[in-house]
């Protein structure tokens, strides 16, 4: 039975928070720094809110049908959803965030399989779940009913849902053994009942609750069959029965609801929600017969929220069409596969002017924030109207797919027969005990080596410095000269304290991957393509579009300036091809694992130049490892293929006696302990203070025999770890492993932090190590 189509004109699951021109992460840090007050902060907040959701209406969503999302976060859409329930107060909304003198942040770790963070909250048996802030209704009216004299906008509130909020969360300290915060779920259903009144109330027409967990494995794995299925369906029942409420959209973002562990539309098509978003880009549409959809509307999500390439607006519409002949729901709306979070607010703020790799033709075959809201806005016309109501946009999408296939760059044939010619030998290194016996010989190290990530306190004068370069107020020798410095006094800094294996302290690198685009063929930069990581922080992805080669050298005349500097053994620094691929916005016109070895092979031959340079140790940082892995179990093998041969790739041209690390952090490593050890670098160093050590028993266990730097002490919070603190963790390391196998380090790199609880921190590093290694 067709039922009404909700949203004719489109609509999109979310919008970037940070403002076009930053204006939130402005306001956020001004606050912080004690510069403005609360009110000063809520009324910046709220004029972002205002402009956002006009713009979108400006841009073609209809202002009066909920179709334009109300998707704002002062800081992250979890804790919203935790202070909507009363877990975390309002009032300590911040210090969740960012902790206190006294209270540490809720821990934060990767949004499914995003560069994007969420706090993780804390839920206990007794942790306060009611409908304990308001603040979704408050954003509804304030938009509905504006008193600035400004455009009505009747919105729809996007809050995440209670499924998987309770699956993000984790237990709280105390909590009994067994105990599972989805055990809370009655709790926090009968909280979002309240929220959905009253936002009826209010006059909202829908309400969007997201539960990307229904595409995750990586986040429902432990549960027991059906277990999921169960709690959705229970949820739901609760929720479409609250008398007055919104209409309900569900949305399930990032992959296929369903998979090999289950089929998660069919509880949520049982259920009497009137709308489900179904991604299209990474999912598939739903087949067959699935009882209860055909009183659905199915919210396609056609428009990839995830990347940047303009759509091939003639395929995606002929899916919509498709998809309203033939998936037995009530009816189609047009949307975007995820929130737009993830991508810049704009093609039309930079400048495509040929600098930084910002080719002329890009700015046609690309589409941002707002060029999305207009795709969604076409395919939605089409669909309603038919193709000849939008033949004009469609030939023009159709052009610029065709410029772009055609273009120079995109192929280029001396890339595609190099990678063509690798074999087996090219992944291969000698025996790691024969590496390790030449390493031993040629670098003279103590036992329990120390050293650091690499990246060292990015003060505010190596900011401005780079940014008076950016405008030109700063040519290119002085700001050479000033990195050089930096460089200088960073080397001088880890002599005084005494650390074992020295870095050069990336001075020069605005981000460990843009850095390397900048520096690539194939890639491009933008000026201001920012997109929010977490809180307030950002960075601008680069634009992989073409095939990918190192026209010259890109960090060799550091690590040389460094080496020379000092006698004991520096680093080369190098962000893996995992990580490049995992933090730019990547080519959708092949394999994924084709690109990572082309990104790979650039980084060989600059590991090749450094070897040629001196260098002894080389880094090849991969923190984004984990972060790639498909969410569905059954894709996840064929990626760790992909992801390990790539880093072989980038690595295995080392002679024996160049000690090759890598570095991984950000993410829980159980699921590629056997990923970690296929990398057969010499030294992994890992993130592992918060969680004890405890990767080290379980790489052991794995079978991981060679060189492990746990790190020692959180870098994450300006604490200062004491000697012996970081002693007893080092402790824990040397009785888990063989202690010959043990580095000493940080969690990751400490360009975020300051210099003086950088040098304390690291002078209780040395002295942990120097103790420790006295009691072997
Ligand atoms: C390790 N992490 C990274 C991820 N992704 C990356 N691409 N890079 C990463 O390092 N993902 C996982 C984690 C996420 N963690 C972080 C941590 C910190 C930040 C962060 O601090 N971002 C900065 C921007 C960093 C940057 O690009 N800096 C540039 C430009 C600086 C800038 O904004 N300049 C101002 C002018 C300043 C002045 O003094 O005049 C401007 O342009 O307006 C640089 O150093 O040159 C942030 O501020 O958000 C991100 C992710
Ligand atoms: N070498 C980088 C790794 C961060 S994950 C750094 O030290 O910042
Ligand atoms: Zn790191």
């Amino acid at each position: 039975m067709p039922i009404a189509t909700p949203f004719p004109g489109g609509t999109i699951l979310g919008y970037p928070r940070i403002g076009r021109r930053r204006e939130l992460k402005r306001a956020l840090e001004a606050r912080w720094a004690g510069r403005t007050t609360d009110a000063e902060l809520e009324a910046a907040s709220r004029a972002l809110r205002l402009a956002t959701v006009r713009r979108l209406v400006a841009l073609g969503l209809d202002p009066a049908d909920g179709s334009v999302p109300s998707s704002f976060s002062p800081y992250d859409q979890v804790l919203d959803a935790a202070v909507l329930l009363g877990a975390v107060p309002a009032a300590d909304y911040f210090v969740a965030a960012r902790g206190d003198g006294a209270r540490p942040p809720l821990e934060m770790t990767k949004w499914f399989d995003t560069n994007y963070h969420y706090l993780v909250p804390e839920i206990g048996p007794d942790t306060p779940l009611t409908f304990a802030d308001d603040a979704p209704v408050r954003w509804f009216a304030e938009a509905a009913r504006p008193d600035d004299g400004g455009q009505a906008v009747v919105t729809r509130p996007v809050v995440v849902g209670p499924v998987t909020f309770l699956l993000l969360a984790k237990a709280a300290a105390g909590a009994p053994v067994g105990f599972r915060p989805l055990d809370r779920l009655d709790d926090a259903v009968a909280a979002y009942a309240d929220l959905l009144a009253a936002l009826g109330a209010a006059g909202a027409p829908w309400v969007q609750l997201d539960e990307p967990a229904l595409v995750a494995d990586t986040v429902t794995g432990h549960l027991a069959p059906g277990a999921l299925a169960e709690a959705v369906t229970r949820a739901y029942a609760t929720l479409t029965a609250v008398p007055g409420r919104p209409a309900i959209l569900v949305a399930a973002p990032y992959g296929d609801l369903r998979g090999a562990s289950g089929d998660h539309l069919a509880p949520l098509a049982a259920s009497d929600v009137e709308a489900i978003a179904v991604d299209l880009v990474r999912g598939s549409a739903p087949t067959g017969l699935v009882p209860g959809l055909e009183s659905k509307a199915l919210v396609a999500g056609l428009v990839d929220g995830h990347n940047v390439w303009r759509a091939d607006l003639a395929a995606r519409l002929a899916q919509a069409a498709r998809l309203q002949a033939a998936t037995g729901t009530g009816a189609v709306a047009v949307g975007t596969s995820t929130s737009l979070l993830h991508v810049p607010h704009d093609v039309e703020d930079e400048t495509w002017d040929g600098a930084a790799g910002r080719d002329p033709r890009l700015r046609d075959w690309l589409a941002f924030a707002d060029q999305k809201v207009a795709e969604v806005v076409t395919l939605a016309r089409g669909l309603a109207h038919g193709p000849g109501a939008v033949a004009e946009q469609i030939a023009a999408a159709s052009a610029a797919l065709a410029d772009r296939a055609a273009a120079a760059g995109v192929v280029v044939p001396a890339v595609r027969e190099r990678v063509a010619r690798l074999g087996e030998a090219d992944v291969a290194r000698a025996p790691y005990r024969e590496r390790a016996a030449a390493q031993a010989a040629r670098l003279s190290l103590p036992p329990l080596p120390t050293t650091t990530i690499g990246s060292f306190p990015q003060t505010p004068e190596i900011r401005a410095a780079r940014a008076a370069w950016a405008r030109g107020a700063l040519d290119d020798a002085a700001y050479e000269a000033a990195m050089r410095a930096e460089v200088a006094r960073v080397v001088a800094l880890q002599e005084e304290l005494g650390l074992d294996v020295l870095v050069h302290g990336e001075p020069e690198r605005n981000d460990m991957v843009q850095h390397f685009a900048e520096r690539l063929d194939g890639f491009a930069v933008t000026a201001g393509g920012w997109v929010q990581s977490y809180g307030s922080r950002c960075v601008r992805p680069p634009i992989l579009w073409g095939d990918v080669s190192r026209p010259a050298p890109l960090t060799v005349a550091w690590t040389r300036y460094a080496q020379s500097l000092t006698a004991k053994p520096v680093k080369g620094m190098l962000t893996g091809p995992v990580t490049i691929l995992a933090w730019s916005f990547v080519r959708d016109d092949q394999p994924l694992g084709d690109t990572a070895a082309q990104v790979a092979l650039a980084l060989r031959d600059e590991v090749a130049d450094l070897e040629a340079a001196g260098a002894a140790v080389v880094q090849v940082d991969e923190p984004a490892l984990r972060e790639l892995l498909p969410l569905r179990r059954e894709d996840q093998r064929a990626y760790l293929d992909w992801a390990v041969r790539a880093f072989r790739l980038a690595t295995a041209g080392a002679a024996p006696d160049t000690q090759v690390h890598t570095h991984l952090c950000y993410s829980e490593f159980g699921e590629v302990i056997d990923a970690i050890d296929g990398l057969d670098a010499d030294v992994t160093s890992l993130e592992a203070a918060r969680s004890r050590m405890e990767i080290v028993p379980q790489l052991r266990d794995a079978g991981y025999g060679r060189g492990i730097g746990p790190g020692v002490y959180d870098i994450h919070s300006p604490r200062v770890p004491s000697a012996g603190e970081v002693t007893e963790l080092l402790r824990l390391a040397v009785r888990a492993i063989e202690p010959a196998l043990v580095w000493v380090n940080p969690d990751c790199g400490l360009k975020t932090r300051g210099y003086a609880e950088t040098t304390e921190s690291l002078r209780h590093l040395v002295a942990a190590a120097r103790a420790v290694r006295a009691s072997l």
